[in-house]
C-alpha cells in the first residue's frame, strides 16, 4: 500500500490530497492547509495536513518546488526532507508531515492555505548486510525532527 491520507484532526474541506500535475511528473505537490507569514530568516514548519502510507523499504523525498525560490525566496532549511515509512502514524503526531521553508529574501512572505509548497518523490532504498535495525521491536518510532535524540527534541502536531 502507498497512499497520502489527511491526518485524522486536520479539516481538508476545499483541499486536495497531494498530486501530480502532469502525466510524467515525479513529484507529488504538496500543500499549505494554513496560512503563513515568513519573516526573512525565519524557518517555519509548514503544516501539510496529510501522512503518507510507504511500503518498509519505501521512503517519501520531499524537494523544493523550484518557483518557490524564484517567487518568494524561500527554501527547504533541511535541502531535503527524508519521510520514513515508520512516521506514519506514530503516537506524538499521526505521521502529520511537516515542511520546514525558511525565508532567505528580505521581505516578508506570506502563504496561502491550498498553495502548493514542495513536492514529494517516492522511491525504495537499500540496507547493508545483516542490517540489525528493523529486528528490535523496541525502536518504534514516536514524532520526527529529532525524536531519535537523546537530548531536546520536539513533535509538532
Ligand atoms: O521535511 C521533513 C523531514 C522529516 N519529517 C518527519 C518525517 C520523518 O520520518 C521524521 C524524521 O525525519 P529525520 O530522520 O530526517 O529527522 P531527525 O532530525 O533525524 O529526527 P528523528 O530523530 O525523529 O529521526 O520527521 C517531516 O515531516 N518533514
Ligand atoms: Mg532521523
Amino acid at each position: 500500500m502507498r497512499r497520502f491520507e489527511w491526518v485524522p484532526s486536520i479539516d481538508s474541506t476545499g483541499l486536495q490530497l497531494p498530486k501530480r500535475q502532469t502525466a510524467h511528473a515525479a513529484g507529488y505537490d504538496l500543500f499549505t492547509i494554513s496560512d503563513v507569514i515568513l519573516s526573512p530568516r525565519q524557518v517555519v514548519l509548514v503544516p501539510t495536513g496529510v501522512r503518507v502510507r510507504l511500503q518498509p523499504d519505501e521512503c517519501l523525498l520531499v524537494y523544493a518546488r523550484s518557483s518557490l525560490a524564484l517567487k518568494y525566496q524561500l527554501m527547504l532549511a533541511n535541502g531535503v526532507g527524508v519521510i520514513d515509512a515508520d512516521y506514519y502514524a506514530n503516537a506524538a503526531n499521526a505521521g502529520h508531515i511537516f515542511v520546514p521553508l525558511v525565508n532567505i529574501g528580505e521581505q516578508e512572505v506570506e502563504l496561502h492555505r491550498g498553495e502548493r509548497i514542495a513536492q514529494g518523490v517516492f522511491t525504495k532504498f537499500l540496507l547493508v548486510d545483516e542490517d540489525s535495525s528493523s529486528d528490535r521491536e523496541s525502536e518504534a518510532r514516536i514524532g520526527g525532527f529529532g525524536s531519535t535524540d537523546a537530548r531536546s527534541s520536539f513533535s509538532p502536531r
